[in-house]
C-alpha cells in the first residue's frame, strides 16, 4: 500500500529555548562565564550570547503529505535555516514519496554541496530529515526506533549535563558533565579554578560518580594535555570537545597524550559521514558525539553509527531529546545518552527542549522508557509563536 505523497514543507522559526536551547533568559548556568574560542576577548567572556550563541534560534520543519499527516521537527538555525528548507530543499521533497529517505538526502546534500557540508546547511537537511522520520513514523503508525531497527534495550540511561553534577547525582544520573569555566587567556589562575570546581564536585560525588569536562572548543592542545593529566588526579572520566572541530590532528596528540584510562570525546559540531570518518580513521576520540539534528539528522546518523561501530569507538549523541532518544535504543554501541538539564539553576529536569514539544518525555531517577506513539512520539506546541519568515 503506498504512502501519501509529500505535499507541502514549511519551515517556522521561534525564540526562546526549544532546540536552540542556549536561547535562555538571564542568570541561566548554561550562559554563566562558559570557556569558549572567544573567551580570549575579555569582553565575551561573561556571556556566550554576548558573542552571539543564540543568534541563530529554532527552525521548525514541518512536512504535510497529501492526506494531511504532519511530521515535524526542531533544530538549530532560525531564520537563515529556513530560507534554505524554503527556498531551495522544499523541491526535492514536495511532490515526491515520503519513503524515498535516502534520495531526498543525497539530493538536499549534493545540491547544497557547494555552500554546505557542515554547520546551518545541514543543520536545515537534518532538520527535514527528522521531520521526514516523524511523518513517516505517523504514516506508518510506527515509532521512529521501530523503523530503525527496534529496540536493543528496554530504557534509556542518562548523564546530566550542567553546573550541578552533585545533584545529577542525587536525581539519578549516571554521571555529570560540567562546562568549563576557564580557558588559556585565563592562565594559571584559570586552570587552578577550573580544577577546584573539580576538586570540590569530586569530593561531593564521591569516588565512583562521572564527571567530566565539557570544554565546547575552548582549549589548545598544550592546556587540554595539562588540564587533563590534572583532572586524572580527581577521576575526570572524559575531556569533551577540548579544540577546535576542525583540528583533527590535535585530538589525534590529545588522545594519544591523554592520561591512560581517561577518554577524549569530540563530535557535536561535526557533520556528515566524511566529517566523523576524519574523526574515526584519525584516531581523534574514544567517543563520538554528533547531534542527530545537525550532523545530517537520522539518515546520516545511521552511517556515522554503523562508521563508528565498526571501529568499537561508542557513539553517545549529543543531547537532542527525542531525537537522539529514538536512535540511541536502537544501537548496541550507544550504551548511555546525555541529558542536558535546561532548569536555569541545573536543580530539576525540565524538557530538554521546553516548551516547543507537547508530550516530550524526561528522564526519571535517570532513566527513560520511550512508549510507542507513532514518530518522535512528540506534538508541536503551537503556542509557542511559530512565524513562518518565506511563505511560498
Ligand atoms: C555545556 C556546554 O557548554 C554546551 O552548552 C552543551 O550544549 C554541549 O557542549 C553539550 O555537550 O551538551
Ligand atoms: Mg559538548
Amino acid at each position: 500500500m503506498p504512502l501519501p505523497l509529500i505535499k507541502a514543507v514549511r519551515a517556522y522559526v521561534v525564540r526562546g529555548g526549544g532546540a536552540d536551547y542556549h536561547d535562555q533568559g538571564e542568570g541561566h548556568w548554561i550562559d554563566d562565564h562558559i570557556a569558549t574560542p572567544m573567551s580570549r576577548y575579555p569582553e565575551y567572556r561573561q556571556s556566550r550570547q554576548s558573542f552571539g550563541i543564540n543568534v541563530l534560534g529554532t527552525l521548525v520543519v514541518e512536512i504535510e503529505a497529501v492526506d494531511g499527516t504532519i511530521g515535524f521537527a526542531v533544530t538549530t538555525g532560525g531564520e537563515p535555516a529556513a530560507f534554505i528548507v524554503e527556498k531551495h530543499l522544499a523541491r526535492f521533497l514536495e511532490g515526491r514519496d515520503p519513503t524515498e529517505v535516502e534520495k531526498i538526502w543525497d539530493q538536499m546534500y549534493f545540491s547544497t554541496q557547494y555552500y554546505g557540508r557542515k554547520g546551518l546547511v545541514v543543520n536545515a537537511i537534518s532538520g527535514v530529515d527528522l521531520a521526514l522520520y516523524d511523518l513517516l513514523g505517523k504514516l506508518r503508525q510506527e515509532p521512529v526506533y521501530a523503523l530503525l531497527g527496534g529496540k536493543v534495550r528496554d530504557e534509556l540511561t542518562f548523564y546530566a549535563t550542567g553546573a550541578r553534577p552533585d545533584l545529577a547525582k542525587e536525581m539519578g544520573f549516571i554521571g555529570g558533565k560540567m562546562p568549563l569555566h576557564h580557558g588559556p587567556a585565563e592562565g594559571e589562575e584559570g586552570l587552578r579554578k577550573n580544577l577546584e570546581e573539580l576538586e570540590t564536585m569530586r569530593n561531593r560525588v564521591g569516588e565512583d560518580f562521572w564527571l567530566m569536562f565539557d570544554c565546547w572548543m575552548s582549549l589548545d592542545l598544550n592546556y587540554a594535555t595539562k588540564l587533563a593529566h590534572k583532572a586524572h588526579e580527581y577521576g575526570l572520566k572524559w575531556i569533551e570537545e577540548a579544540l577546535s572541530p576542525d583540528d583533527y590532528w590535535g585530538y589525534r596528540d590529545l588522545k594519544k597524550n591523554a592520561p591512560p584510562g581517561m577518554l577524549v570525546t569530540t563530535g557535536e559540531h561535526e557533520a556528515t559521514r566524511w566529517g566523523f570518518r576524519m574523526l574515526l580513521e584519525m584516531e581523534c576520540c574514544d567517543i563520538i558525539q554528533p547531534d542527530v539534528g545537525w550532523c545530517g539528522g537520522v539518515t546520516e546518523l545511521i552511517k556515522i553509527a554503523n562508521l563508528a561501530d565498526s571501529k568499537g569507538v561508542m557513539m553517545i549523541p549529543h543531547g537532542s531529546s527525542v531525537y537522539s532518544y529514538h536512535f540511541v535504543i536502537t544501537r548496541h554501541n550507544s550504551p548511555f545518552a546525555e541529558f542536558l538539564m535546561m532548569a536555569p539553576k541545573a536543580d530539576e529536569v525540565v524538557p530538554m527542549f521546553h516548551p516547543q514539544l507537547i508530550g516530550e518525555p524526561v528522564p526519571v531517577n535517570g532513566k527513560l522508557k520511550l512508549g510507542d506513539a507513532p514518530g518522535f512520539g512528540v506534538e508541536l506546541n503551537r503556542d509557542v509563536g511559530l512565524h513562518r519568515p518565506y511563505p511560498r
